[in-house]
C-alpha cells in the first residue's frame, strides 16, 4: 500500500456564531490587553481537514484546529512531499521524516499540529486497511466505555452558570469543568468574582461530583500562589493551565504548593515536551490533544511515559482522535467532552465537519468495535455554512 495523494482543506465557518461575551474565560492575553481585545484572541472558527488517499483507494481523515491556514501551508509545502509514495504502515519512519525535516523551525506549535493531522489520517488508513478501530491497534478496549467530564461553564452571570451545571448534572454527568473569568489584571474584585463562581457551581453539583477549574493560561505564578489556598476548600479535581505553557518551573512550583493538582499539556508538544513536564513534576494530569501533540504516533508514546510516571492522561477536547487514545490505555481514566452547541469559541466546530463523534450518555461515551479507523466521515449537513479553501 502506498500514499497516492494528500489533500488539505481549510473549513472556514461562515454560519451563525454566538461568541461568549465579556470575561468568559481568563486567557494569556488578559495581561497585555484590556478585556475586549483579549477575548477576541479566543476564536477557533476554522479547521483544516486532511484526506490522504492510498493506491488501493483507502481515504484516511486527519484534522488540525490550531492556525488551520498555516497548518495547511506547512502540509502542502513541506509534509506532503515527505509522505507521497510511502507505505502508511511505516508510520514511525514517516513521523520521524516529518519531525526531522521541519526540526529547524518546527518541533512545537503549528508545525507539530500539522504533523499531527497527517499522522491521524495515516492511522485512520491503517485501521481501515485491517477493518479495525484505531484503539484496537493501540492496545484494545481497556474500558467498557469512556467516562467523560462536561466542559464549558464559561464565566457569565452566576444564575446562568448554575442553570447550565444543573442541566448537565440532570443529564448524568458527574464531573464538570468551569472557566474562571478573572486574573491578575482584575485585582481583588476579580479574586472575589472567581471564588464566587466556584462556590456557585459547588452549590449545584455538591461534593459528590468532580469539579475542574480552567484558567487557560490567564494567570501568573504570583496570582496563582495567592489563589490556590483560597480554592482548596472547594476540593477541585485540578486547576488547569494557571500560567503560560513555557513557565514550566512555575507549573512545578504550583504543583507542589497545595493539595490541588495542577493540570496542563494542551499547549505542549511531542514526547520530549511531556518528558520535561513529567521530569519536573510540573503537572499531575497530562492533557495533550492528539491533533496537536504529534498525532497518534506521539500520543501513544506519551501514554506509555505517563503510565511509567503514574500521571493520568485526560486528553483535551474529547473528539474521536483523543477517544481512541483514552480507550486503549489504563493510564487514561477519562476524557473531556464538549456537547454540540451553536458555534461559540469553536471547540464545537468538530461536530459540524465530521459525522461519527459519539454523544455522551449519562457521563460516558462509547466507541464501536466494528467501526474501522478513527470512525469518522465527512458531514454534508453544514457544508453550505463553510468557506472551503483548497
Ligand atoms: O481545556 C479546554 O477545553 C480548553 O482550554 C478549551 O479548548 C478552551 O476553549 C478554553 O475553554
Ligand atoms: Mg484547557
Amino acid at each position: 500500500m502506498k500514499i497516492k495523494s494528500v489533500r488539505a482543506r481549510v473549513f472556514e465557518w461562515k454560519g451563525k456564531t454566538v461568541p461568549p461575551q465579556g470575561n468568559f474565560c481568563s486567557n494569556a492575553m488578559d495581561l497585555v490587553y484590556s478585556n475586549t481585545e483579549s477575548m477576541s484572541t479566543f476564536r477557533f472558527h476554522s479547521w483544516t481537514v486532511v484526506e490522504i488517499e492510498t493506491d488501493d483507494g483507502i481515504i484516511g481523515l486527519g484534522n488540525v484546529a490550531l492556525a488551520p491556514a498555516i497548518a495547511k501551508a506547512i502540509i502542502d509545502q513541506y509534509l506532503t512531499p515527505l509522505v507521497l509514495g510511502q507505505d502508511p504502515w511505516d508510520y514511525e519512519y514517516l513521523w520521524q521524516r516529518m519531525y526531522r525535516a521541519t526540526h529547524a523551525w518546527g518541533r512545537k506549535g503549528v508545525t507539530m499540529a500539522a504533523i499531527s493531522a497527517i499522522d491521524l489520517a495515516i492511522w485512520d488508513i491503517l485501521g481501515k486497511s485491517v477493518n479495525k478501530p484505531v484503539f484496537k491497534l493501540l492496545g484494545g478496549r481497556t474500558k467498557e466505555k469512556i467516562p467523560v467530564y462536561y466542559s464549558k461553564l464559561y464565566r457569565t452571570n452566576l444564575d446562568e452558570m448554575q442553570a447550565e451545571a444543573q442541566k448537565y448534572k440532570d443529564e448524568g454527568f458527574t464531573a464538570f469543568k468551569m472557566r474562571f473569568g478573572y486574573g491578575p489584571a482584575h485585582l481583588q474584585k476579580g479574586v472575589a468574582e472567581n471564588l464566587k463562581s466556584v462556590e456557585a457551581i459547588r452549590e449545584v453539583i455538591g461534593y459528590d461530583n468532580d469539579l475542574m477549574l480552567e484558567c487557560y493560561m490567564g494567570w501568573n505564578l504570583e496570582y496563582a500562589k495567592r489563589m490556590l489556598p483560597k480554592l482548596e476548600k472547594f476540593e477541585p479535581r485540578w486547576l488547569e493551565e494557571p500560567v503560560i505553557a513555557d513557565d514550566i518551573d512555575g507549573y512545578a512550583e504550583l504543583n507542589q504548593l497545595s493539595s490541588i493538582p495542577i493540570s496542563g499539556g494542551e499547549h505542549e508538544f511531542s514526547l520530549y515536551g511531556f518528558k520535561q513536564l513529567l521530569d519536573k513534576k510540573a503537572v499531575s494530569v497530562v492533557q495533550y490533544d492528539t491533533n496537536r501533540v504529534g498525532g497518534i504516533t506521539a500520543a501513544h508514546k506519551i501514554n506509555a511515559l505517563c503510565e511509567a510516571y503514574s500521571v493520568p492522561v485526560i486528553p483535551h477536547a474529547g473528539q474521536m482522535h483523543n477517544y481512541h487514545l483514552t480507550m486503549s490505555t489504563l493510564a487514561s481514566p477519562m476524557s473531556e467532552y464538549f456537547p454540540m452547541f451553536d458555534v461559540e469559541v469553536g471547540n464545537e466546530l468538530f461536530y459540524y465537519i465530521f459525522d461519527g463523534e459519539p454523544v455522551a450518555e449519562n457521563g460516558f461515551v462509547q466507541l464501536d468495535d466494528n467501526k474501522p479507523g478513527l470512525g469518522l466521515t465527512m458531514k454534508t449537513e453544514f457544508l453550505d455554512q463553510f468557506n472551503i479553501i483548497e
